[in-house]
């Protein structure tokens, strides 16, 4: 069985390389993230696929415009069929209610399960000194938290942060927030682009609902090993 909590971010831009990904993976991994790259390429053939071979889909879209539009664009991907769907919290309350009351009517509509929405807080690739220079007023982890009591304030099922964050949202938002957490680097893992990093077991203990994790399996010489050692140490928690 595996464990639901892992998702792997099928970050290319083909079929091809998508369905040898998941053959190759098979049983071992249950939820796939589609983002840009894959979205733009391929379209929505990538969700009805996955969903064929019965995984689990989040679509990460991050969708950031105005409130109408969001919503329009909710209503769009829940009949899609994703589970999980990501929209920028920095397009703020008004645009986060708009689209938790589409996802809420379009479910409803085709008698489907609603969607879960995430809002994406500050973006993992970003350390101080990049966050200061687009003008970021308080410190990162502090931004964070604001816009994570916003997201549940306004009707979000959860938010996406770094591991590093992790901590202070349980505290904040209590049990049954999503927090699911990208930036996630395995021992064995360079770091590429990410900043704000942490390991799988680290991002776990510190209450991450769902960990993300795109190159250190995909682009390892090795995925299946890969996905190995990372749910080998995710359960080592639980035992
Ligand atoms: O929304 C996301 O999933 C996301 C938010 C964020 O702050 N940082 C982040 O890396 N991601 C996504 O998580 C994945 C991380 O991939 P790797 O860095 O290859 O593990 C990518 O698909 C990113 O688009």
């Amino acid at each position: 069985m595996a464990d639901d909590r892992l998702i792997v971010a099928l970050d290319v831009a083909t079929m091809d390389q998508v369905t040898q990904l998941v053959t190759t993976l098979g049983d071992s991994v249950s939820y796939y993230k589609v983002g840009m790259e894959l979205f733009y390429a391929a379209g929505a053939q990538t969700v009805t696929y996955l969903q064929e071979q019965g995984k689990s889909v989040f679509l990460d879209l991050k969708l950031h415009d105005i409130p109408n539009t969001v919503a329009q664009g909710v209503t769009s991907l829940t009949h899609l069929g994703a589970k999980l769907i990501t929209l920028h919290a920095q397009g703020g309350p008004i645009m986060m209610a708009a689209a938790a009351k589409a996802a809420t009517e379009a479910a409803e509509t085709l008698q489907v399960e609603r969607p879960k929405l995430l809002a994406v807080t500050v973006l993992t690739s970003f350390d101080e000194d990049a966050w200061t220079s687009i003008g970021g007023q308080l410190p990162i982890r502090d931004q964070v938290l604001r816009l994570a009591k916003l997201a549940k304030a306004s009707g979000m099922d959860g938010v996406v942060a770094s591991p590093l964050e992790a901590k202070a949202i349980r505290e904040a938002c209590g049990d049954d927030f999503l927090i699911v957490t990208p930036g996630i680097r395995p021992s064995f893992a360079a770091a590429n682009d990410q900043k704000r990093i942490a390991t799988p077991k680290s991002a776990l203990l510190d209450g991450a609902s769902k960990l993300v994790i795109g190159r250190p399996i995909t682009k390892a010489d090795n995925p299946q090993e890969a996905v190995r050692l990372i749910v080998e140490e995710m359960e080592a928690i639980n035992a």
